[in-house]
Protein backbone atom coordinates (compact mmCIF):
# COMPACT_ATOMS: atom_id res chain seq x y z
CA UNK A 1 0.00 0.00 0.00
CA UNK A 2 1.26 3.33 -0.88
CA UNK A 3 0.89 6.49 1.45
CA UNK A 4 -1.50 8.88 -0.45
CA UNK A 5 0.77 12.11 -0.06
CA UNK A 6 -0.58 15.38 1.62
CA UNK A 7 0.28 18.09 -0.48
CA UNK A 8 -0.88 19.49 -3.63
CA UNK A 9 -0.04 17.29 -5.80
CA UNK A 10 -1.78 14.67 -7.50
CA UNK A 11 -0.12 11.39 -6.74
CA UNK A 12 0.79 8.78 -9.39
CA UNK A 13 -2.81 6.88 -10.32
CA UNK A 14 -0.74 3.45 -11.79
CA UNK A 15 0.96 3.41 -8.71
CA UNK A 16 -2.54 3.00 -6.26
CA UNK A 17 -4.43 0.01 -5.43
CA UNK A 18 -8.15 0.50 -5.36
CA UNK A 19 -11.22 -1.47 -4.51
CA UNK A 20 -14.38 -1.55 -4.92
CA UNK A 21 -16.78 -2.73 -2.16
CA UNK A 22 -20.13 -3.17 -3.94
CA UNK A 23 -19.95 -4.61 -7.72
CA UNK A 24 -23.46 -3.12 -9.15
CA UNK A 25 -24.18 -1.23 -12.55
CA UNK A 26 -22.28 2.21 -10.98
CA UNK A 27 -19.17 -0.09 -9.50
CA UNK A 28 -18.69 -1.74 -13.03
CA UNK A 29 -19.57 1.81 -14.65
CA UNK A 30 -16.61 3.25 -13.09
CA UNK A 31 -14.09 0.42 -13.61
CA UNK A 32 -14.90 -0.01 -17.27
CA UNK A 33 -14.54 3.84 -17.45
CA UNK A 34 -11.17 4.08 -15.80
CA UNK A 35 -10.02 0.84 -17.06
CA UNK A 36 -10.74 2.26 -21.06
CA UNK A 37 -9.32 5.65 -20.17
CA UNK A 38 -5.84 3.89 -19.35
CA UNK A 39 -6.01 5.66 -15.69
CA UNK A 40 -4.84 2.50 -14.38
CA UNK A 41 -3.86 -1.35 -14.79
CA UNK A 42 -6.54 -4.12 -13.98
CA UNK A 43 -4.22 -5.65 -11.35
CA UNK A 44 -4.27 -2.65 -9.34
CA UNK A 45 -8.43 -2.96 -9.19
CA UNK A 46 -9.92 -5.49 -6.60
CA UNK A 47 -13.52 -5.82 -6.44
CA UNK A 48 -15.95 -7.29 -4.26
CA UNK A 49 -19.83 -8.17 -3.60
CA UNK A 50 -21.71 -9.75 -0.83
CA UNK A 51 -22.56 -13.33 -2.20
CA UNK A 52 -22.99 -13.18 -6.02
CA UNK A 53 -19.68 -15.15 -6.74
CA UNK A 54 -21.03 -15.83 -10.38
CA UNK A 55 -21.00 -11.85 -11.02
CA UNK A 56 -17.59 -11.50 -9.32
CA UNK A 57 -16.04 -14.05 -11.57
CA UNK A 58 -18.03 -12.58 -14.78
CA UNK A 59 -16.30 -9.04 -13.45
CA UNK A 60 -12.83 -10.78 -12.98
CA UNK A 61 -13.33 -12.14 -16.47
CA UNK A 62 -14.34 -9.24 -18.64
CA UNK A 63 -11.84 -6.60 -17.27
CA UNK A 64 -9.17 -8.69 -15.91
CA UNK A 65 -9.82 -7.36 -12.14
CA UNK A 66 -8.82 -9.11 -8.85
CA UNK A 67 -12.48 -10.11 -8.00
CA UNK A 68 -12.20 -11.44 -4.45
CA UNK A 69 -14.98 -14.51 -3.13
CA UNK A 70 -13.08 -15.56 0.11
CA UNK A 71 -14.02 -13.43 3.75
CA UNK A 72 -10.50 -13.70 3.99
CA UNK A 73 -9.68 -11.96 0.31
CA UNK A 74 -12.24 -9.67 0.56
CA UNK A 75 -10.81 -8.35 4.17
CA UNK A 76 -7.29 -7.89 2.84
CA UNK A 77 -8.55 -6.05 -0.37
CA UNK A 78 -9.58 -3.84 2.21
CA UNK A 79 -6.98 -3.38 4.52
CA UNK A 80 -4.47 -3.03 1.97
CA UNK A 81 -6.44 -0.67 -0.75
CA UNK A 82 -5.34 2.86 -0.90
CA UNK A 83 -8.99 3.96 -2.23
CA UNK A 84 -12.06 2.16 -1.37
CA UNK A 85 -15.33 2.97 -3.45
CA UNK A 86 -18.16 2.45 -1.42
CA UNK A 87 -20.55 0.84 -4.04
CA UNK A 88 -23.50 -0.79 -2.56
CA UNK A 89 -27.13 -0.06 -2.06
CA UNK A 90 -28.19 2.77 0.20
CA UNK A 91 -30.43 0.29 2.45
CA UNK A 92 -27.30 -1.91 2.78
CA UNK A 93 -24.53 0.42 3.64
CA UNK A 94 -24.93 0.71 7.57
CA UNK A 95 -24.18 -2.81 8.21
CA UNK A 96 -21.60 -2.98 5.56
CA UNK A 97 -19.51 -0.80 6.52
CA UNK A 98 -19.62 -1.16 10.43
CA UNK A 99 -18.21 -4.89 9.38
CA UNK A 100 -15.20 -3.74 8.00
CA UNK A 101 -14.80 -0.83 9.50
CA UNK A 102 -11.94 -2.06 11.57
CA UNK A 103 -10.17 -3.00 8.48
CA UNK A 104 -9.88 0.31 7.18
CA UNK A 105 -7.42 3.10 8.54
CA UNK A 106 -6.91 7.11 7.87
CA UNK A 107 -4.29 6.57 5.40
CA UNK A 108 -6.85 5.51 3.11
CA UNK A 109 -9.48 7.62 1.09
CA UNK A 110 -12.67 6.36 1.22
CA UNK A 111 -15.02 7.32 -2.15
CA UNK A 112 -18.65 7.36 -1.54
CA UNK A 113 -21.28 6.41 -4.19
CA UNK A 114 -24.15 6.18 -1.96
CA UNK A 115 -27.10 8.17 -2.70
CA UNK A 116 -27.70 10.66 0.14
CA UNK A 117 -25.48 9.06 2.69
CA UNK A 118 -24.27 12.12 4.64
CA UNK A 119 -20.40 12.81 5.51
CA UNK A 120 -21.26 13.02 8.87
CA UNK A 121 -23.13 9.42 8.76
CA UNK A 122 -20.13 8.07 6.96
CA UNK A 123 -17.69 9.72 9.81
CA UNK A 124 -20.24 8.16 12.17
CA UNK A 125 -20.09 4.70 10.97
CA UNK A 126 -16.56 4.19 10.02
CA UNK A 127 -16.06 5.45 13.81
CA UNK A 128 -12.68 7.43 12.90
CA UNK A 129 -12.03 10.45 11.28
CA UNK A 130 -10.61 9.36 7.47
CA UNK A 131 -10.63 11.49 4.40
CA UNK A 132 -13.36 10.90 2.74
CA UNK A 133 -14.94 12.44 -0.71
CA UNK A 134 -18.50 11.97 -1.22
CA UNK A 135 -19.76 11.78 -5.09
CA UNK A 136 -22.98 11.37 -6.93
CA UNK A 137 -21.74 9.92 -10.14
CA UNK A 138 -23.98 8.31 -13.17
CA UNK A 139 -23.79 5.79 -15.44
CA UNK A 140 -22.99 7.33 -18.30
CA UNK A 141 -19.04 7.42 -16.78
CA UNK A 142 -18.69 3.68 -18.25
CA UNK A 143 -18.20 5.84 -21.91
CA UNK A 144 -16.68 8.28 -20.68
CA UNK A 145 -19.53 10.88 -20.48
CA UNK A 146 -20.29 10.34 -16.77
CA UNK A 147 -21.35 13.75 -14.77
CA UNK A 148 -20.10 13.48 -11.17
CA UNK A 149 -21.06 15.50 -8.42
CA UNK A 150 -18.30 15.75 -5.30
CA UNK A 151 -17.70 16.90 -1.62
CA UNK A 152 -14.93 16.31 0.70
CA UNK A 153 -14.57 15.96 4.32
CA UNK A 154 -12.71 18.04 6.31
CA UNK A 155 -9.79 16.04 6.92
CA UNK A 156 -8.95 15.69 2.84
CA UNK A 157 -5.95 16.88 1.44
CA UNK A 158 -5.22 19.06 -1.45
CA UNK A 159 -3.59 15.57 -3.02
CA UNK A 160 -6.27 13.31 -2.06
CA UNK A 161 -9.33 15.92 -3.65
CA UNK A 162 -6.65 16.31 -6.85
CA UNK A 163 -7.08 12.35 -6.97
CA UNK A 164 -11.06 11.67 -6.33
CA UNK A 165 -11.44 14.95 -9.15
CA UNK A 166 -8.88 13.00 -11.58
CA UNK A 167 -10.40 9.54 -11.16
CA UNK A 168 -14.45 10.78 -11.75
CA UNK A 169 -13.06 13.37 -14.35
CA UNK A 170 -11.35 10.06 -16.48
CA UNK A 171 -14.87 8.73 -16.54
CA UNK A 172 -16.64 12.36 -17.51
CA UNK A 173 -17.06 15.76 -16.38
CA UNK A 174 -16.91 16.52 -12.81
CA UNK A 175 -18.55 19.53 -10.31
CA UNK A 176 -17.33 19.83 -6.62
CA UNK A 177 -19.98 21.23 -4.78
CA UNK A 178 -20.58 22.24 -1.00
CA UNK A 179 -22.71 18.80 0.31
CA UNK A 180 -26.21 19.55 0.39
CA UNK A 181 -26.02 19.96 -3.31
CA UNK A 182 -25.08 16.86 -3.77
CA UNK A 183 -28.71 15.72 -3.13
CA UNK A 184 -29.70 18.38 -6.08
CA UNK A 185 -26.95 16.26 -8.21
CA UNK A 186 -29.09 13.29 -7.52
CA UNK A 187 -32.28 14.77 -8.79
CA UNK A 188 -30.64 16.28 -11.69
CA UNK A 189 -27.57 13.87 -13.11
CA UNK A 190 -27.28 10.83 -10.71
CA UNK A 191 -30.84 9.84 -11.59
CA UNK A 192 -31.22 12.00 -15.04
CA UNK A 193 -29.77 9.28 -17.60
CA UNK A 194 -32.72 7.44 -16.55
CA UNK A 195 -35.28 10.66 -17.69
CA UNK A 196 -33.90 10.34 -20.98
CA UNK A 197 -34.40 7.01 -21.48
CA UNK A 198 -37.95 7.30 -20.30
CA UNK A 199 -38.37 9.55 -22.67
CA UNK A 200 -37.05 7.50 -25.37
CA UNK A 201 -38.77 4.82 -24.56
CA UNK A 202 -42.13 6.95 -25.12
CA UNK A 203 -40.91 7.99 -28.34
CA UNK A 204 -39.65 5.11 -29.69
CA UNK A 205 -43.30 3.82 -28.62
CA UNK A 206 -44.94 6.50 -30.07
CA UNK A 207 -43.44 6.00 -33.50
CA UNK A 208 -43.69 2.76 -33.48
CA UNK A 209 -47.41 3.11 -32.70
CA UNK A 210 -48.08 5.28 -35.72
CA UNK A 211 -46.69 3.31 -38.11
CA UNK A 212 -42.60 3.01 -38.26
CA UNK A 213 -40.94 0.02 -37.82
CA UNK A 214 -39.52 -0.16 -34.26
CA UNK A 215 -35.86 -0.55 -35.50
CA UNK A 216 -36.55 2.60 -37.59
CA UNK A 217 -38.03 4.53 -34.99
CA UNK A 218 -35.26 3.16 -32.24
CA UNK A 219 -32.86 4.57 -34.64
CA UNK A 220 -33.96 7.77 -35.19
CA UNK A 221 -34.92 8.25 -31.67
CA UNK A 222 -31.26 7.43 -30.60
CA UNK A 223 -29.96 9.66 -33.29
CA UNK A 224 -32.12 12.58 -32.47
CA UNK A 225 -31.24 12.84 -29.06
CA UNK A 226 -27.43 11.94 -29.74
CA UNK A 227 -27.92 14.69 -31.92
CA UNK A 228 -29.74 17.48 -29.75
CA UNK A 229 -26.79 16.85 -26.59
CA UNK A 230 -23.96 17.42 -29.22
CA UNK A 231 -25.67 20.53 -30.24
CA UNK A 232 -26.22 22.14 -27.28
CA UNK A 233 -22.13 21.36 -26.44
CA UNK A 234 -21.07 22.07 -29.77
CA UNK A 235 -22.62 25.45 -30.52
CA UNK A 236 -23.02 26.83 -27.00
CA UNK A 237 -26.23 27.95 -27.41
CA UNK A 238 -28.85 27.71 -25.17
CA UNK A 239 -31.11 24.89 -25.60
CA UNK A 240 -34.08 27.45 -25.58
CA UNK A 241 -32.87 28.96 -28.33
CA UNK A 242 -31.94 26.02 -30.20
CA UNK A 243 -35.50 24.69 -29.58
CA UNK A 244 -36.47 28.23 -30.81
CA UNK A 245 -35.01 27.22 -34.32
CA UNK A 246 -36.72 24.12 -34.75
CA UNK A 247 -39.96 25.90 -34.04
CA UNK A 248 -41.77 27.52 -36.85
CA UNK A 249 -44.32 29.34 -36.23
CA UNK A 250 -47.79 27.87 -36.14
CA UNK A 251 -45.29 24.97 -36.83
CA UNK A 252 -45.75 20.80 -36.39
CA UNK A 253 -42.82 21.55 -33.79
CA UNK A 254 -45.13 24.68 -31.92
CA UNK A 255 -48.07 21.72 -32.11
CA UNK A 256 -46.38 19.41 -30.16
CA UNK A 257 -44.78 21.62 -27.70
CA UNK A 258 -48.20 22.94 -26.68
CA UNK A 259 -49.05 19.74 -26.39
CA UNK A 260 -46.45 19.30 -23.73
CA UNK A 261 -47.33 21.96 -21.96
CA UNK A 262 -51.11 21.15 -21.70
CA UNK A 263 -49.86 17.76 -20.03
CA UNK A 264 -47.30 20.91 -17.47
CA UNK A 265 -44.41 18.93 -19.43
CA UNK A 266 -41.81 21.98 -17.42
CA UNK A 267 -43.59 21.62 -13.90
CA UNK A 268 -43.38 17.62 -14.51
CA UNK A 269 -39.38 18.03 -14.67
CA UNK A 270 -39.06 20.20 -11.63
CA UNK A 271 -41.54 17.68 -9.32
CA UNK A 272 -39.41 14.68 -10.25
CA UNK A 273 -35.86 16.12 -10.07
CA UNK A 274 -37.39 17.46 -6.38
CA UNK A 275 -38.44 14.22 -5.79
CA UNK A 276 -35.71 12.17 -6.29
CA UNK A 277 -33.60 14.92 -4.12
CA UNK A 278 -36.08 14.24 -1.04
CA UNK A 279 -35.67 10.93 -1.52
CA UNK A 280 -31.74 10.83 -1.67
CA UNK A 281 -32.32 12.93 1.87
CA UNK A 282 -34.77 9.89 2.75
CA UNK A 283 -32.51 7.02 2.41
CA UNK A 284 -29.90 9.19 3.77
CA UNK A 285 -31.62 9.76 6.80
CA UNK A 286 -32.47 5.99 7.47
CA UNK A 287 -28.55 5.20 7.24
CA UNK A 288 -28.49 7.84 9.65
CA UNK A 289 -30.68 6.14 11.98
CA UNK A 290 -29.08 2.57 11.19
CA UNK A 291 -25.83 4.16 12.13
CA UNK A 292 -26.45 4.98 15.21
CA UNK A 293 -28.62 1.85 16.22
N1 LIG B 1 -26.95 2.93 -10.54
C1 LIG B 1 -26.81 4.24 -10.67
O1 LIG B 1 -27.16 4.84 -11.69
C2 LIG B 1 -26.18 5.04 -9.55
C3 LIG B 1 -25.97 4.49 -8.32
N2 LIG B 1 -25.40 5.23 -7.31
C4 LIG B 1 -25.18 4.64 -6.02
O2 LIG B 1 -24.28 3.57 -6.18
C5 LIG B 1 -24.56 2.57 -5.20
C6 LIG B 1 -24.65 1.23 -5.91
O3 LIG B 1 -25.74 1.26 -6.80
P1 LIG B 1 -25.87 0.17 -7.95
O4 LIG B 1 -24.53 -0.14 -8.51
O5 LIG B 1 -26.95 0.63 -8.85
O6 LIG B 1 -26.37 -1.09 -7.08
P2 LIG B 1 -26.39 -2.64 -7.43
O7 LIG B 1 -27.57 -3.23 -6.77
O8 LIG B 1 -26.22 -2.82 -8.91
O9 LIG B 1 -25.08 -3.20 -6.71
C7 LIG B 1 -24.94 -3.20 -5.34
C8 LIG B 1 -23.72 -4.03 -5.00
O10 LIG B 1 -23.48 -3.95 -3.59
C9 LIG B 1 -23.18 -5.26 -3.13
N3 LIG B 1 -23.42 -5.36 -1.68
C10 LIG B 1 -24.55 -5.16 -1.00
N4 LIG B 1 -24.34 -5.39 0.31
C11 LIG B 1 -23.05 -5.72 0.45
C12 LIG B 1 -22.23 -6.10 1.53
N5 LIG B 1 -22.71 -6.19 2.77
N6 LIG B 1 -20.93 -6.40 1.30
C13 LIG B 1 -20.43 -6.34 0.03
N7 LIG B 1 -21.16 -5.99 -1.04
C14 LIG B 1 -22.45 -5.69 -0.84
C15 LIG B 1 -24.07 -6.16 -3.94
O11 LIG B 1 -23.61 -7.50 -3.84
P3 LIG B 1 -24.60 -8.78 -4.04
O12 LIG B 1 -25.10 -8.67 -5.44
O13 LIG B 1 -23.71 -9.95 -3.81
O14 LIG B 1 -25.69 -8.62 -3.01
C16 LIG B 1 -23.86 -5.52 -5.33
O15 LIG B 1 -22.64 -5.96 -5.88
C17 LIG B 1 -25.86 2.95 -4.51
O16 LIG B 1 -25.58 3.42 -3.23
C18 LIG B 1 -26.43 4.06 -5.38
O17 LIG B 1 -27.08 5.03 -4.59
C19 LIG B 1 -24.99 6.52 -7.52
C20 LIG B 1 -25.17 7.11 -8.73
C21 LIG B 1 -25.82 6.45 -9.83
O1 LIG C 1 -31.89 5.42 -8.04
C1 LIG C 1 -31.00 5.57 -7.20
O2 LIG C 1 -31.28 5.58 -5.98
C2 LIG C 1 -29.57 5.78 -7.64
C3 LIG C 1 -29.04 7.12 -7.23
C4 LIG C 1 -28.93 7.91 -8.50
C5 LIG C 1 -29.17 6.95 -9.55
N1 LIG C 1 -29.48 5.79 -9.08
Amino acid sequence: MTTLSTSGTLPDIHTLRMCFYGAGSMAEAIVRGILDRGLTEPERIGMMNRQNAERMNELSSRYGINGAITAEDKDAMLRESDIVFLAMKPKDAAEAIKRVRDLLHPGQLIVSLIAGMTISTLETLLGKPMPIARTMPNTSSTIGLGATGISFSTSVSDSQRLLADALFQAVGLTAIVEEPMLEVVTGLSGSGPAYIYYMMEAMIAAGSKLGLTEEAARELTIQTVLGAAHMVKATGEDPAELRRKVTSPNGSTQAAIEKFDEYRFTEAVLAAVTRSAERAMEMGADIERNAKS
